[in-house]
């Protein structure tokens, strides 16, 4: 028996390069061009991410889109001397202009957590946001790669997804989670630990984005280290706990902005060079993706590769809160 779950993969964004591709040929160089729209661009995490997209060469242009503070951050922006063209738009009517043409839209609008509180805390607010900006994309840009990071992902992608079904322009190949940040953090704490060099280490992270259902995988983190089982423990914990490490130290004033969007960074410079072919791209990604089940439960998750026992009690320990979190999005898209 065969069930669609969301997960976490890695060479998600492997499969970019096979994306439908709206490639326009930029002036008489080879790159071509691509617009990037961001939604909640003049938040907390969308001011240093236009600032970022504004800087990475593969971006011809680039919408930022918010219901406040538009104006002031594009204008902003546009004065970098780089490629992108800028454009604000600042009124849900020019949502649709903002969408138009776009090939990757990276939506960080919605509210982030304050100390005490839990990403599903957010539900309430964040859902019905995620819901009119995702069907705002069905309409003016079905084929876009869609880079979700507003708060509770393990839900908000669910919503999405349940969207783009009933307008009919779902493909999971194109939604992704973004749980880039969960390896970058994974990476920074590994480091750290071992002594390794920072550019030099690789961990991959499965699961969702919210405590126990981000899984890292230091069991596979390269270079090897031998670290003892308290160590891979604290750092699993640390990498689990990352977020709400910052909502404290920001004491009210919200959560990790600006090592978000340079992980949103991180994740749409991937999802560009998978539109524009460039091969082996892989990110990990919280995305729809097959499991088998039979009669215990899971019996195969495909691309996981070889877990420690540490990291398949993890796993099985977080699939509860995965799935009621998934179904939470699905009965909100159904229902609302
Ligand atoms: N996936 C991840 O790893 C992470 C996710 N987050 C999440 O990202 C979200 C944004 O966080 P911050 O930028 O710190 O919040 P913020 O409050 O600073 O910015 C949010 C922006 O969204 C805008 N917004 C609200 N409703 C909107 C709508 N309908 N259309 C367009 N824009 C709208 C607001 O005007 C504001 O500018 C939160 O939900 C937070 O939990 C934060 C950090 C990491
Ligand atoms: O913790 C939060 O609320 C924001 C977030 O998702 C993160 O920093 O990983």
């Amino acid at each position: 028996m065969r069930l669609k779950m969301l997960r976490s993969v890695q060479s998600a964004v492997k499969r970019c390069a096979s994306a439908p591709s709206s490639a326009r040929l930029y002036s008489s160089a080879s790159t071509p061009e691509r617009k990037v729209a961001i939604l909640g661009a003049a938040g907390g995490i969308g001011q240093p991410l236009a600032m970022l997209m504004k800087l990475n060469p593969l971006v011809s242009d680039l919408a930022l889109y918010d219901i406040a503070g538009t104006p002031g951050v594009a204008a902003d922006v546009s004065h970098i001397n780089t490629r992108a063209k800028v454009a604000g738009y600042a009124e849900e009517k020019e949502l649709g202009k903002a969408l138009e043409g776009s090939d990757v839209v990276i939506i960080p609008a919605g509210v982030p957590r304050k100390p005490g509180m839990t990403r599903d805390d957010l539900f309430n607010i964040n859902a019905g946001i995620v819901k009119n900006l995702t069907s705002a994309i069905a309409k003016y840009c079905p084929n876009a790669l869609v880079n979700m990071i507003s708060n509770p992902v393990n839900s908000t992608v669910p919503i999405a997804a349940e969207v783009f079904k009933k307008a009919g322009t779902y493909d999971p190949k194109r939604l992704f989670g973004v749980t880039t940040l969960d390896v970058v953090r994974a990476k920074t704490f590994y480091a750290g630990k071992t002594g390794l060099p920072v550019e030099q280490v690789n961990v991959p992270v499965v699961g969702g984005h919210a405590g126990i259902t981000i899984l890292p995988l230091f069991s596979q983190a390269t270079p090897a280290a031998n670290l003892s089982e308290e160590d891979i423990k604290a750092l699993t914990k640390r990498t689990q706990d990352g977020g709400t490490e910052v909502v404290e130290a920001k004491a009210g004033k919200g959560s990790a902005t600006l090592s978000m969007a340079y992980a949103g960074a991180i994740f749409a410079d991937a999802c560009l060079k998978g539109l524009n072919g460039v091969p082996d791209v892989v990110e990990c990604s919280y995305v729809e993706s097959n499991v088998r089940l039979g009669k215990s439960g899971v019996e195969e998750i495909f691309g996981l590769g070889p877990l420690s026992d540490f990291e398949k009690q993890n796993l099985e320990a977080m699939k509860s809160e995965l799935k009621a979190s998934i179904e939470k999005g699905i009965n909100f898209a159904n229902k609302n």
